[in-house]
This record gives structure tokens, C-alpha cells and sequence, in this order.
């Protein structure tokens, strides 16, 4: 399987509004990606038609090689780990560590009617050694730190052993200290052989790592600019984008972004 995501002229609309217009995606086995755009640029718009959870109005869908139409969506989402904002809003506060891991075999959110295994939780472990977690076992969610309940949603969504692992704002709300650790956390991942192709959203463009080897930037719906990282995220491609003049600076294979007044 090389082809994880192809998107072809997918144009969304709702409401009279055109929310996604004309995009052209293709993502490749191997790769991993960045998704950067302002506020309601339609980032999230792009992951629920990536996950059908929005049909596109026009436009081609095929995702691992399952072309939209003639797929069975829900059983192609046992494929794809999915971590959002909305996700961690639906975790009850009581739920144990390793339960919300193990729950992610079941597609579930936390532990209540499922029969989990030995080996389901010996796998979990696994993945919370992995993402650097292992310690929370025993611990209730809303005793974890924010880095912390990130990194427990992370191993939920590699539970199922997917082959593409969307990470949406997973950033968001954490500090310097504690971006930087989920950072070399998710890096390490990328390194390891069997690691899912893994779709990064974020607003911080020093959070491109060397490993997302391609960036898309989008704007108002549409492709801005999509290709390798070093290409996309230039002075003059970031000045139009912003729409100020940027200047960028990459520094251990990281770009650092600030005003060039
Ligand atoms: N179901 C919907 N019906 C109508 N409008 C929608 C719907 N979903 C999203 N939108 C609109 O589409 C636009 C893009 O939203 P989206 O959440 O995809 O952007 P985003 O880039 O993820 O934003 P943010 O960075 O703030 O999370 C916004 O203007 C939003 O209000």
C-alpha cells in the first residue's frame, strides 16, 4: 500500500459556504505530513473528509487505496488513529490510564461494556513505554497533566495499529518544556520502522520536524502551497501566506518563524 491519502479536486461546502475548494492531496506511504493554516482555514474541514465524517460535495476521496463510494468507511477508520480536541473533551476525568489506551482497540472511550485481554493490555503497556507514559498506569485521567493526557491519547490512537495516525492540535495549551517533550515523543515514533504515516496539524511552524517531510499550507479552504517542508516553508512563500513580510530561520532542521520589520 503506497498511497494513504488521495484527494482530487474535493471541494465542501455547507450552507451556501464553500469550506474546502478544490483540494488536490496526495500523501505516500512513508511520508509523514504537516497541515498549517490560520483559524478556520479548514484543517479539521480536511481531516473529516479524510475520516468521512464529511462527504465531499465534488470531488475524488481514495484513502490506503479505498476509494470513497465503494468502501466501507467504518471499517477503513479501524485503520486510521485519530487524536482531536474533541476526542479528549469525551474522556471522563475517573477513567484510568491504561483503560483509555486499551479502549482504543475497541474504538471506544474508556473501559465500560468492552471485555479487554491480557494481551490487549500487555500491548498497551507497550505503546505507553513507547510514547513515554508507562508511569501514568494506575493514574486517573484528570490527575494527568495536559502533556500527559496528550501522549495517553496518542497510544489510545496506536492501539489498533493504524496506518495513518491523524494528530490534530495535539500542541495545543501545553508549554514550552512540555511541547518539546511530546515533540521528541512523536519524532521517536516516526523513526521506528512501523511506524503509521502520521498527519500533524498545528498553527506553530517551528513544530514542522525534520521527520514531517512535507508540508501543506492552507488558506481560506484552498491549497496554498503543498510539497517538502524546506520548499513550502520559505521567507517569500510565508510572507504571501501571512500576508506580512516573515522571515525564516531553520535551526536543527526546524524552521523558526518571526517578523521581518
Ligand atoms: N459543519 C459545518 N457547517 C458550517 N460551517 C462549518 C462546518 N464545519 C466547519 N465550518 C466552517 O468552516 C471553516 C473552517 O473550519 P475548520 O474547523 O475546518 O478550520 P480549522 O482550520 O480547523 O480552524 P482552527 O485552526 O480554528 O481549528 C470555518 O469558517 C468554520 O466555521
Amino acid at each position: 500500500m503506497t498511497n494513504v491519502i488521495d484527494l482530487q479536486d474535493v471541494s465542501w461546502r455547507r450552507a451556501q459556504e464553500t469550506i474546502l475548494s478544490e483540494i488536490n492531496w496526495h500523501v505516500e506511504k512513508g511520508e509523514h505530513w504537516a497541515i498549517l493554516g490560520l483559524n478556520g482555514s479548514g484543517k479539521t474541514s480536511l481531516l473529516n473528509i479524510v475520516t468521512g465524517y464529511a462527504w465531499p460535495t465534488s470531488g475524488h476521496v481514495q484513502i490506503l487505496n479505498q476509494p470513497f463510494g465503494r468502501t466501507d468507511i467504518r471499517e477503513l477508520r479501524k485503520s486510521i488513529g485519530w487524536v482531536s480536541s474533541s476526542l479528549q473533551e469525551r474522556i471522563k476525568g475517573s477513567e484510568l490510564a491504561e483503560n483509555i489506551v486499551v479502549s482504543g482497540q475497541y474504538a471506544s472511550i474508556g473501559l465500560a461494556y468492552e471485555s479487554p485481554t491480557q494481551e490487549d493490555f500487555d500491548k498497551a503497556f507497550q505503546i505507553m513505554e513507547k510514547m513515554r507514559c508507562h508511569h501514568l498506569a494506575g493514574r486517573t485521567y484528570q490527575t494527568c497533566s495536559q502533556g500527559e493526557r496528550q501522549k495517553l491519547l496518542i497510544a489510545r490512537g496506536l492501539m489498533a495499529s493504524p496506518d495513518l495516525l491523524l494528530l490534530d492540535e495535539s500542541t495545543s495549551g501545553l508549554d514550552f518544556i512540555a511541547r518539546e517533550e511530546l515533540l521528541s515523543t512523536i519524532q521517536q515514533l516516526m523513526r521506528q520502522d512501523d511506524a503509521p504515516t502520521i498527519i500533524f496539524v498545528t498553527h506553530h511552524i517551528e513544530e514542522v520536524l525534520p521527520e514531517f517531510s512535507r508540508t501543506l499550507l492552507l488558506i481560506d479552504g484552498t491549497v496554498f502551497a503543498s510539497g517538502t517542508s524546506q520548499d513550502v516553508l520559505t521567507a517569500e512563500s510565508l510572507s504571501r501566506f501571512f500576508a506580512i513580510p516573515v522571515q525564516i530561520d531553520w535551526h536543527h532542521g526546524r524552521p523558526w518563524l518571526s517578523r521581518q520589520d
